[in-house]
């Protein structure tokens, strides 16, 4: 026949609605968007609060929630009343029987600002935990209401015997295996978790879950008592007392909240994000929100609560928009302003905060000045002179140079200081980087990585005739430094100031350059620079192995002394020059090596006031 098709081909257009298959939508919505059938009680709790809400506060009712789980009700179902704004029966068809419709968003589509819900979904995550909703609901004076919606996509609506008053009720009948999530102890749990903070009263039961006010908004008799407060509550947040507690106020945000800082170093690290609690308009939205504060913030847990700043669909997280971006850069002046002050006021806390969260603040002075100048003033960094402030080391040299690892510093650390030059260990996380910033505190400072050539390290072999002269020295030094597992070795090098260096085992440039020199030498005089050692005749596995002291021939005191003739001065000499390279070296004295010195410089002193015959 063919009489419906249009010459162009095509039949008649039908126009048809889509059929939404309801269980596909939960499922979808318990995988994918909520992380576990506990919301619903959240979304229980949001559309009650919503209600009331829109219902305002007219006198005639108290506002209020209440919830009756099985044990109460008796029947297998869980009850919530509330005495909100309640829904006509055309409402009911439009609100609740379309999916993604909401009562909660303006002509144009956007989330309204009273409102804690928008997006129309909320009721669905009911489905999660029961196959049957109930809502017994009245609007003003109109007729009582009850839809009933299945999980198998049906529902129906009939007048119902009059409520007593306007209100909802919401009935969820469980799922099999799911009765457990409607029982007293999950729901109170589960309500005060969500609701603590609600702004209207909610029961669970006969018992009160809601607990008024904010913690850092309520009213104290005193500003330590409300300090005190809010101690307690940061240490049931992070379950140890906090170092210290911050105010945050965001007020384009309508952001109110306290920063706990963490009196132990944080376990997520720089890296990672910090998680946080977040409120929205009083209502939990998670325990664990990332991205609420910079990245560099690692030192503290907030609590806040926020009017303006929007979730996500699954409430679970904050939407990323401008107002985020703004609210996160105010807070993050916010703990800086707290940082910059405690440095002013009160050094010893300072102190002790830095110890544990010295990383956070390095991070944070990679960026900003201010913190750049506590890490200078404030944070004791590992140099070759000890322990200390980069700002006391720069006073003391005008170039800093420093080893970009661990390794390098300690093979480096005391030929350095032998040399008086500055030298910063930059194998710790953000040293190098910071030492690179110094600048822009002092324009005049020269900070360098370490070149090895800046140090002198070319040991020169004495000539023949020298080396022959100081044979008995190097005998009395080799006896008298035995005992300290130490080697002597006489050679020339700059600069002449250096009277003696020591050197730990294991470096193996100077053990090179040691070689190098040792092969220059005539044979002869090769086998004299360790005569007496056993290992000499395998110079590859003996030196750089042990420490040795090095003697610089060039150094005019220590040239003399390989000429003294007195064998007890050259003994209490060399004592005293190895007490005193250990010290230059900032190594680390045995109490042998105490005595050592001890004995030298009493018995330099004595031999100055009685000469020993
Ligand atoms: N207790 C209640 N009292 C009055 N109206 C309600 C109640 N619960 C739900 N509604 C109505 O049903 C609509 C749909 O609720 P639903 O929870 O699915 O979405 P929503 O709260 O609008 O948004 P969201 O998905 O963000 O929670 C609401 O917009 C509201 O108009």
């Amino acid at each position: 026949m063919g009489s419906s098709r249009r010459p162009d081909g095509y039949s008649a257009r039908v126009r048809h609605a889509f059929h939404v298959d309801l269980r596909g939508i939960v499922d979808l919505l318990s995988r994918h968007l909520y992380s576990s059938p506990r919301v619903y009680v959240r979304e229980l709790l949001q559309n009650s609060v919503d209600a009331i809400t829109a219902r305002g506060i007219d006198g005639t009712a108290p506002a209020g929630i209440r919830i009756e789980p099985l044990e109460v009700t008796g029947d297998g179902s869980l009850r919530i009343h509330d005495t909100g704004i309640g829904l006509t029966e055309p409402q009911v068809h439009e609100l609740l029987a379309t999916i993604g419709n909401s009562a909660k968003r303006d002509a144009l589509g956007f989330a309204r600002h009273d409102f804690l819900g928008q997006f129309g979904i909320g009721l669905l995550s009911c489905f999660l935990v029961a196959d049957e909703i109930e809502v017994i609901t009245r609007h003003g004076d109109e007729e009582t209401v009850v839809w009933r919606g299945h999980a198998d996509g049906h529902y129906t609506v009939e007048r119902g015997p009059a409520r007593e008053s306007p209100g909802t009720t919401v009935v969820l009948r469980a799922r099999r295996d799911f009765e457990h999530w409607l029982g007293a102890s999950t729901v109170t749990e589960l309500a005060r978790h969500y609701g603590a903070l609600l702004p209207y009263e909610v029961r669970v039961g006969e018992e009160r879950i809601t607990e008024g006010d904010p913690p850092w908004r309520a009213r104290h008799p005193s500003p330590d008592t409300r300090r005190e407060a809010l101690l307690e509550y940061g240490e049931r947040l992070i379950g140890a007392t906090p170092f210290d507690v911050i105010d945050l106020e965001v007020p384009e945000a309508g952001l109110s909240g306290a920063a706990f800082v963490l009196p132990y170093a944080d376990r997520t690290g720089p890296g990672e994000r910090a998680s946080h609690r977040v409120y929205l308009k009083r209502m939990l939205l998670g325990d664990r929100v990332e991205k609420i504060l910079p990245d560099w913030a690692f030192f503290v847990r907030c609590v806040i609560d926020t009017d303006e700043l929007r979730p996500t669909a699954s409430r679970e997280h904050l939407y990323e928009d401008d107002l985020l971006d703004t609210t996160r850069e105010a807070l993050g002046a916010q703990l800086r302003a707290w940082l910059v002050r405690l440095a002013a006021t009160s050094p010893p806390r300072l102190a002790a905060f830095l110890r544990v969260h010295h990383l956070g603040v390095m991070a944070l002075a990679l960026h900003d000045v201010e913190m750049l100048r506590i890490v200078d003033e404030w944070i004791d960094v590992e140099t070759n002179e000890g322990r200390v402030a980069l700002g006391d080391l720069r006073r003391r040299h005008r170039i800093l140079h420093y080893t970009p690892t661990d390794e390098e510093f300690r093979r480096f650390a005391s030929i350095a200081a032998a040399q008086g030059i500055g030298l910063v260990n930059g194998g710790y996380t953000y040293h190098a980087e910071i030492l690179r910033r110094l600048h822009r505190l002092d324009p005049d400072l020269v900070v360098r990585r370490l070149d090895p050539d800046d140090l002198a390290t070319r040991f020169d072999v004495l000539d023949s005739a020298a080396e022959f002269a100081t044979r008995e020295f190097l005998g009395i030094a080799r006896a008298t430094l035995g005992p300290r597992g130490c080697a002597p070795v006489l050679r020339s090098f700059s600069p002449a100031s250096l009277p003696v260096l020591h050197l730990e085992g294991g470096d193996a440039r100077l053990a090179a350059d040691l070689r190098a020199a040792r092969e220059e030498a005539d044979g002869v005089w090769a086998e004299l620079l360790e005569p007496s050692d056993p290992e000499a005749s395998d110079p590859e596995a003996n030196e750089g192995a042990r420490p040795l002291l090095v003697f610089n021939h060039r150094n005019p005191l220590v040239a003399r002394l390989t000429s003294t003739v007195d064998a007890r001065v050259v003994e209490l000499s060399v004592e005293a020059l190895y007490g005193y390279a250990m010290l230059a070296g900032n190594r680390l004295l045995r109490p042998d090596d105490v005595a050592g010195v001890n004995r030298a410089f009493l018995g330099l002193v004595e031999h100055a006031v009685h000469p020993l015959r």
